[in-house]
């Protein structure tokens, strides 16, 4: 798996594989790796895939409740401290989930890493991304090398799909659909679905076309 989300000028930029594997075998080669949780909040998944759908589905229903019971949206903060409570309740019981739970509150675009070993990370200044799953390591070279807080949207989109390409091509564990979502202040959009495969020129071409747009 290969799942990635930073913060940029424009919100956040969510990617992800939709590969599914059992040991050698891919037991799927388009899952759904973004969980939508409500218009404003998105969770990724990497690990076992029952235990991040059942939970991720789980911190739904925990969100859902929480704006019955304060009649408000719940924060990302707050939706990515739920999970990690769950998560630290079951530690030793070999869950295996590693997630970065995204959205846009009062407080602005938020990102948080959350993982079965009950660590709770905010995306900040210093580190505006993460990635996760076996590919992240390709993808984090990718990342580390091109990205600017000062992206346009086309541009944050088409690194997404750069360190998605990348990650697809040198880890056997990820690949299938590349999956690419927005954040923005009026909630996420789906802006991308398209075979890794051919990512190759997309990026290419939008490479291109904001090169032309530049000069
Ligand atoms: C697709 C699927 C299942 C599935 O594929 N299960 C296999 C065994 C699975 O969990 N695969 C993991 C890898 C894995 C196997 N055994 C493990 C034991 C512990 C931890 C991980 C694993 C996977 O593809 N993980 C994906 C992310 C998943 C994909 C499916 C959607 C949710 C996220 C990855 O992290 C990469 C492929 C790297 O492993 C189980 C299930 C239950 C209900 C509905 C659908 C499914």
């Amino acid at each position: 798996t290969t799942t990635l989300a930073f913060k940029f000028k424009g919100g956040v930029l969510v990617a992800v594989d939709s590969r599914s594997t059992q040991g050698p075998y891919i037991a799927s080669g388009s899952v759904k790796k973004v969980i939508e949780i409500n218009p404003y909040l998105l969770g990724t998944m990497a690990g076992g895939a029952a235990d991040c759908a059942f939970w991720e589905r789980n911190l739904g229903v925990q969100c859902r409740l929480h704006e019955l019971r304060n009649r408000e949206r719940i924060s990302v903060a707050a939706a990515s401290k739920l999970l990690a409570n769950t998560l630290a309740q079951y530690r030793g019981y070999g869950l295996s989930v590693g997630t970065m739970i995204t959205g846009w509150d009062k407080t602005g675009p938020q990102l948080y890493y959350v993982d079965n070993d009950g660590m709770r990370l905010h995306a900040k200044d210093t580190s505006p991304f993460f990635s996760v799953g076996s590919g992240s390591t390709f993808a984090y070279g990718v990342l580390d090398s091109a990205y600017r807080h000062d992206m346009t949207d086309e541009e944050a989109v088409a690194l997404g799909k750069r360190a998605i390409y990348h990650a697809t091509h040198r880890d056997a564990y990820s690949g299938g659909i590349n999956n690419i979502y927005l954040v923005k202040e009026d909630g996420w959009v789906k802006v991308f679905s398209g075979d890794v495969k051919d990512l190759r020129d997309a990026f290419d071409a939008e490479e291109a076309a904001a090169a032309a747009e530049g000069s």
